[in-house]
Parts: structure tokens; sequence; C-alpha cells
């Protein structure tokens, strides 16, 4: 029997993105300088209702299948089970590469990088800087490395596209020595904001060469301004829990709340962490959902406390970024909450009234792609980002440039 692998002569590579409780991946093909998708899927809930789902590039369902939390407890786990699902998959073609999103590339990284045992172990000297992200985005990558030595790995960072912000973005007001050591606000969703750049390059490409701030509100939450298509302020700094208030972080906190857990409440260093990272936001607000859906549901008056915190914070980190900016010309939604929920963008919008946003209530309820009224003073747009899609640009481009 012939080995399909021997016989595939199709170039194609694969793209994760791992998180706390989820991997995403998509499959693509290569078409010359760009990519197809092939098929995409995520396995969720991991540890609690894991749950696979994979789609054709169609949108056509391949697997949707639940398994019990003891099945798929790790996200090793999950890797063996989507592993071994996209193994027969990519026997068909030439599998030329693997992207992955990192979320912290530090001061080391401005650009993706092909991995090797240096950028690896630079890599993991990060992981206190993202507790909830890297040492699950570096695991697939050993993973592949350990099975598949012969495969190009290539990290994207999160943080990447930030890089070049004017120093007053990137500094905090502490000695200046802590910045030289690489205390900095780094910022993150960078591969988010990149791609929703290049989208409103091509979609809108004047209001792309304007003042725009992105609000990617998913389970981690963040704004940006671009100008001209490029970042100029996040309000995620050193770290991914500074800024909005988020799924289970807290986002900006008065740091002496830190001192007060620390000094008078005897709480450890770890316990503060696992407070600001897991058990505050919507979740610590509402003491009932870190899940907008569930949130905007409940009849619950926390419920409704929690989300109308995080609305106001967002709104006022629109208002923060468009003077970073000395003005506004578009705002745009995207992520989870930001793409799918009108009740939100609503709110949102609403505060932002007296800067002349106007949203169309039919456009907005329909999640149209410009939800402006007539007579909005900027334009509001709802465009869905795509990290995997900018991962595999990136990564293909990094190949390329190993062959000359
Ligand atoms: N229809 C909706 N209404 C409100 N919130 C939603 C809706 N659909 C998804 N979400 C929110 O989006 C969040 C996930 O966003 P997503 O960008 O997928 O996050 P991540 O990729 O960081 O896990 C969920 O926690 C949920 O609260
Ligand atoms: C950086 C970050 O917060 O990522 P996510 O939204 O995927 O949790
Ligand atoms: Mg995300």
């Amino acid at each position: 029997m012939t080995d399909p692998a021997a016989t595939a002569t199709v170039p194609a590579l694969l793209v994760i993105n791992a998180g706390s409780s989820s991997i995403k991946f998509k499959l693509y093909r290569v078409e010359g300088e760009d990519i197809a998708l092939v098929l995409g899927g995520a396995l969720d809930g991991i540890g609690r209702l894991p749950r696979l789902r994979v789609k054709d590039a169609a949108g056509g369902t391949l697997v949707d299948q639940s398994f019990g939390a003891d099945e798929i407890a790790t996200a090793t786990a999950a890797q063996h089970i989507i592993g071994d699902w996209l193994l027969p998959r990519v026997r068909d073609y030439r599998m030329i590469g693997v992207g992955h999103r990192v979320v912290h590339g530090g001061p080391v990284y401005s650009g993706p990088v092909l991995v090797d045992d240096t950028v690896l172990a630079t890599l993991n000297g990060f992981i206190p800087l993202a507790p909830l992200h890297q040492l699950s985005n570096l695991d697939p990558i050993r993973v592949l490395r350990e099975r598949r030595p012969d495969l190009p790995q290539v990290a994207c960072f999160d943080t990447a596209f930030h890089r070049g912000h004017p120093e007053l973005s990137e500094r905090f007001a502490l000695p200046r020595a802590l910045y030289d050591e690489g205390v900095r606000r780094y910022g993150f969703h960078g591969l988010s904001y990149e791609y929703v750049a290049s989208a409103l390059r091509r979609l809108e490409p004047e209001i792309g060469r304007g003042r725009v701030v992105v609000a990617h509100l998913g389970s981690g939450a963040s704004a940006c301004a671009l100008r001209d298509g490029r970042s100029i302020e996040s309000t995620m700094g050193f770290t991914a829990l500074d800024g909005l208030p988020m799924g289970t972080r807290s986002g900006a906190l008065d740091p002496g709340v830190v001192l007060h857990l620390i000094e008078q409440k005897g709480l450890s260093a770890a316990e503060v962490g696992r407070m600001l990272y897991n058990e505050s936001g919507l979740l610590g607000l509402s003491g009932i959902s870190n899940d907008m859906r569930e949130l905007i549901a409940s009849p619950a008056p926390e419920a409704a406390l929690a989300v109308e915190f995080f609305c106001l914070k967002v709104a006022q980190a629109i208002a923060a970024l468009a003077t970073t900016l000395g003005g506004l010309d578009a705002l745009v939604f995207t992520a989870g909450i930001g793409e799918h929920s009108p009740e939100v963008r609503a709110r949102i919008a609403g505060r932002l009234a007296w800067l002349g946003a106007r949203l169309d209530p039919a456009a907005n309820a329909a999640g149209a792609a410009r939800i402006e009224a007539v007579g909005s003073t900027m334009p509001l747009l709802v465009i869905p980002t795509d990290e995997e899609r900018m991962i595999g640009r990136h990564t293909l481009r990094v190949l390329a440039s190993l062959r000359g």
C-alpha cells in the first residue's frame, strides 16, 4: 500500500492557539504567498465539560464530541486527543510547519521567530508574566518538537504588534531602573489587533489610515489605539492583568490593594495571584459567572452590576485611548463579547454618546459590519478577529525567509 504521506504534495501548515482552558487549531493549505482554510476546531472546557468541535472551511461540522471531565482533565490530555484526530487528516498534505500563539515575547521579540532551544528557554522565562497562558502556549511546542523534530515551528507573539510604542505608552511611573530591567507596558492581543488592522485596510482603507480604537472583548479583554494601522497604546501592561476587567481577571487595580492583601490579610504571593487572575473580574464582581452570556441572562442585581461595570470601564478606556490619539475616527468591536453581544456594544456606545457615537439598533442587533446610525460622528464597526490566520500568515513568511 502507498503511504499517503509519501504522495502528499499539497503544502499545508497547522496553527495552534493554546489557552488556559481551550486549544484552538486550524489547518491551512498554502497557496503561493497566501493560505486557505481547510478545517478549524477547538477543544474547550478542559477539566470541566470538554468538547471537541471541528468544522471544515464551509462551516460544515466534522466533529462535535463531548468528553467526561476526567477523560480530558489536562491540556496535555487535550493535545493528545487533538493530535490523534489530526494525524490522519494532515497525512494528506505536505506539512511545512506549525505556527503557535505565544502570549509573552517580553522585551526580546518584536516579531515571529523560528523556535529553537534558545528561544524556548527565553520564552520559559516569561511564564511568571503570563501564568494563565505561557505554559499552555509552550507545551504543544515542546510535545511537537519531540514527536516531529523535522517540522519547523514558529512562535508568534501577542506582544510583538505593540513593540515600538511611544515611550509614554510603555512606561510606568516607577523608578527608571525597572524599565531597563523590562518592567514595561507590553500590551497583548497583538495578533488580534494586527488582524483587525489588516482587515480594516482591506475593507475600509480610509478608516484604517485614521485614529481607531479597537476593543477586543473576550475572555481576556483589552483595547488598543491604532494610528494608520499601527499600535500606539494598549490597556494591557506588563502582564495581561492590567486594564479592563475580564472574565476572571481584575483589570486595573489600585496597587495598594495588593499590599493590603499581603500585609494585612497575610495572603501569599500565590494566593494574591490566584485571586487576581482566576477569581476576580466578572466572576468576582457577580459571584455568579465569568461568562457574559450568563450574566446578561441573569436577573440577579450582582450580575447586572458586573455587566455595567465592564461596559463603563471599556467606555472609559476608549475615551482615554482617544485622548492618546488626539481624536477618534472609528471604533471597532471584536472577540467573543465584542462580536456577539449587541447588549454590551449598545451600552458601551451609549456611554460614548457625548463623543457623538450613535448606534443603529437594527444593525447592532443583526451584528452587521457597520453598526453606526446616520448622524454618528464616527463609524462603529464589528470585525470578527482571526488570530489563527494572522499566525498562519506570519508562519508562512518566516518559513519562506528560511528558504531564502
Ligand atoms: N452571544 C454572546 N453574548 C455575550 N457574550 C458572549 C457571546 N458569545 C460569546 N460571549 C463571550 O465571549 C467570551 C469568549 O470570548 P473569546 O474571544 O472566544 O475568548 P478567548 O478566545 O479568549 O477564550 C465568553 O466568555 C463569553 O462570555
Ligand atoms: C492575552 C490574553 O488575555 O489572551 P486571552 O484573551 O486569549 O485570554
Ligand atoms: Mg482569546
